[in-house]
C-alpha cells in the first residue's frame, strides 16, 4: 500500500529523491551495518533461511520475506550476516541464492525504506545496500543466483553481483534496472 501511495504521488517521489540526495554523501563511508547495532525483532520470522550441505560444501540461501523479498534494512542486515557466517566457514565453497516466494526473486530495494524516513535512516539503509553487493561481489565462495521469479532493480543488482545467474524461463518474470522510471538516481559506486 505504502509503495503504491509513494508511486502515485509526485510529491512522494520528489520527497524520496530529496532524501536520497541528502544522504548520498554517507554512501562512500564504508561502515559495516554489522557494526551498527540493529534492533532485531525476534517475534518476526527470519527473512533468510540457509541450508548448508557439508558433503558438497554448497549452501542454499532462501530469501523468505513475504510478499516480494523487498530489500529492507532488516532484510539486508540479515542477508549480510548470513553471508559473513558462511564466509567464515572454510568448508563452504559455494552459495546459491534463491527465493522462497512464488513468482518473485526480489522486488529490489524496499521503497518504504526511502519514503518519509530520516536522513540517518536513509544513510543506514543505503550503506546496507552497499554492504550487500560488496559482500556478494567480493565473496570467496562461488556465488550463484537462481532467479526463480521477477527480479527488478535491486533484485537485478543482487543477481549481478553473483558469479553466475540462472533464470527460470518464464515470460512473466522480468529482470533489469528501472530506476529512471521510478525517479531514483542510483549512487555513483
Ligand atoms: C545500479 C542499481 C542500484 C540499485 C538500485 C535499486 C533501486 C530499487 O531497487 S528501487 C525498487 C524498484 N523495484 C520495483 O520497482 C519493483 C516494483 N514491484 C513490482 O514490479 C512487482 O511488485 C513485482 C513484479 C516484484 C511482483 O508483482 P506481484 O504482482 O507479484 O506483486 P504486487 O501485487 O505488485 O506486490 C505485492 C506487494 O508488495 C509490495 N511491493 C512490491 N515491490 C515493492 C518494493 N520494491 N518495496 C516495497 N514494497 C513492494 C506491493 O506494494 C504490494 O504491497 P500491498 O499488497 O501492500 O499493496
Amino acid at each position: 500500500m505504502a509503495l503504491r501511495a509513494a508511486l502515485r504521488s509526485r510529491s512522494g517521489l520528489s520527497g524520496l529523491l530529496s532524501q536520497r540526495s541528502s544522504c548520498s554523501s554517507d554512501i562512500r563511508m564504508c561502515v559495516s551495518p554489522l557494526l551498527v547495532p540493529q534492533e532485531r525483532n525476534y517475534s518476526t520470522p527470519p527473512k533468510i533461511r540457509v541450508e548448508f550441505d557439508q558433503s558438497t560444501g554448497v549452501a542454499v540461501m532462501h530469501m523468505q520475506s513475504p510478499p516480494v523479498n523487498s530489500l529492507s534494512l532488516d532484510f539486508l542486515t540479515e542477508l549480510c550476516i548470513s553471508v559473513e557466517k558462511l564466509e567464515m566457514d572454510k568448508s563452504c565453497r559455494g552459495l546459491i541464492i534463491t527465493s522462497a516466494q512464488p513468482k518473485v526473486f526480489s522486488a529490489g530495494l524496499d521503497i518504504t525504506e526511502m519514503y518519509g524516513k530520516s536522513p540517518e535512516h536513509c544513510g543506514a539503509f543505503w550503506r546496507s545496500v552497499q554492504e550487500m553487493w560488496l559482500k556478494l561481489y567480493g565473496s570467496n565462495m562461488v556465488t550463484i543466483a537462481a532467479i526463480n521469479g521477477s527480479s527488478p532493480a535491486g533484485g537485478c543488482l543482487m543477481a549481478m553481483t553473483c558469479d553466475y545467474r540462472i533464470m527460470a524461463d518464464n515470460p512473466r518474470y522480468n529482470i533489469g534496472l528501472n530506476e529512471t522510471q521510478l525517479g531514483i538516481v542510483a549512487p555513483f559506486w
